[in-house]
């Protein structure tokens, strides 16, 4: 590293403005915090709930749409992110719950979506997720639905048919999967300890330089990490996070089959505990339902949205596991139901679906 005495005079300089804006920044950063905790004083008098998924996804809209740079608009959002973030825990904890151990895909979207000021709840498997946001051990649970590779995560999907809780919000990771090990080689290995969705996920790359060593499916890729640790004969696969958490080598990079491999989330919450984020310009409503089983039942389902102009994004089915061939249809349209038309559509789709359930109204993810 250069002494002092040999850095340029404009380097310093320059320095010397940063030391000087990071002061000016802090002292705004605090001005901000004190008019937190004041919104927080009204909302504990109103006895009304402190994160406002809605408000939060206006304040990163506003900012990018005015956004001068050359700060880049990507950067905008994880920085406020991080400062409402550290505003809203001077408000109250927020205790969310996740699919763990530490260094987990889904606590990377956990910190994603609710910064770091957060109460960290690893949880042992997503039924266990669902419970602590349902008993209020958690006030907010962290649910893995999609994978860009994969497909559903079926198990959430059939939570959703059953739980009272609702998604209050979104949130999608790019997930890079690293061959993991305590030794530094790919020679030796015994087995492959990773959840069964990073295992198909990596299933090209794993036939093709482990094609005869054991894939064994655990609960999650950070107790694969934790196993790998414990065992030099096992490998994981796992984030770089997890690898440093559990004291592995990264032995081989990037190992999914997709480049573009991203996992969805959904963010969920008790009504109990939480209203529905009102309407923020940029909203989507997931629900889930089925048609008794006849000609046309789907094509009907979906007349309804055509007629109001309401885009769907996403359809899935799920088997109704009634044996009659019959399906859930999990349904994706943009906009909120306080917007006339996304209001009309869904009364129109509820009189011809056999079931209905609204699973969640929130802003789009906007990272
Ligand atoms: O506007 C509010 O309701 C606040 O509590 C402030 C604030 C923020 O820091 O901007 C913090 C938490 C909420 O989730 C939304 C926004």
């Amino acid at each position: 590293m250069a002494e002092p005495s040999g850095v340029a005079p404009e380097l310093l300089a320059l320095r010397q403005h940063i030391d000087n804006v990071d002061r000016e920044l802090l002292a705004l950063l605090n001005r901000r915090a004190g008019l937190a905790l004041e919104v927080g004083e009204i909302k504990k008098r109103e006895g009304s709930v402190v994160f406002r998924p809605e408000r939060e996804a206006q304040v990163i809209d506003g900012l990018k749409s005015t956004n001068p740079g050359p700060l880049k608009n990507d950067s905008v959002a994880p920085i406020w992110r991080e400062i409402m973030s550290a505003c809203r825990a001077l408000e109250t904890p927020t205790r969310v719950a996740y699919l763990g151990p530490a260094g987990t895909f889904s606590e990377e979207a956990a910190l994603g979506y609710f910064g770091s000021s957060l109460v960290r709840l690893p949880c042992a498997s997503i039924d266990e997720v669902m419970h602590a946001a349902t008993s209020g051990a958690a006030d907010f649970g962290v649910m893995p639905v999609e994978n860009s590779t994969e497909g559903v995560v079926a198990r959430s999907l059939d939570l959703f048919l059953t739980t009272p809780l609702f998604i209050i919000g979104e949130t999608s990771l790019v997930v890079r999967h690293n061959l993991l090990r305590k030794v530094d080689e790919l020679q030796g290995v015994e087995a492959i300890c990773a959840h069964p969705q990073a295992l198909a996920q990596c299933h090209r790359w794993l036939s093709h330089h482990l094609p005869d060593v054991e894939r064994r499916p655990v609960a999650s890729n950070a107790e694969g990490a934790r196993l790998a640790g414990l065992n030099p004969a096992l490998a994981a696969i796992a984030s770089t996070r997890a690898a440093s958490e559990y004291g592995l080598h990264v032995v081989s990079p990037a190992i999914q089959d997709d480049p573009h491999n991203r996992t969805r989330f959904a963010i969920v919450t008790h009504p109990s505990r939480h209203p529905a984020p009102k309407a923020s310009g940029h909203d989507c409503t997931s629900l889930v339902v089925s048609v008794t089983n006849r000609p046309g039942a789907v094509h009907d389902m979906l007349v309804p949205l055509k007629n109001h102009g309401v885009s769907m994004t996403r359809f899935e089915s799920r088997p109704a596991r009634s044996g009659q061939w019959e399906y859930y249809f999990y349904i994706d349209v943009e906009g909120h139901p306080d917007e006339p038309k996304v209001d009309a559509a869904l009364k129109e789709l509820r009189a011809v679906c056999a079931f209905f359930k609204i699973l969640g109204t929130y802003p789009i993810d906007v990272h």
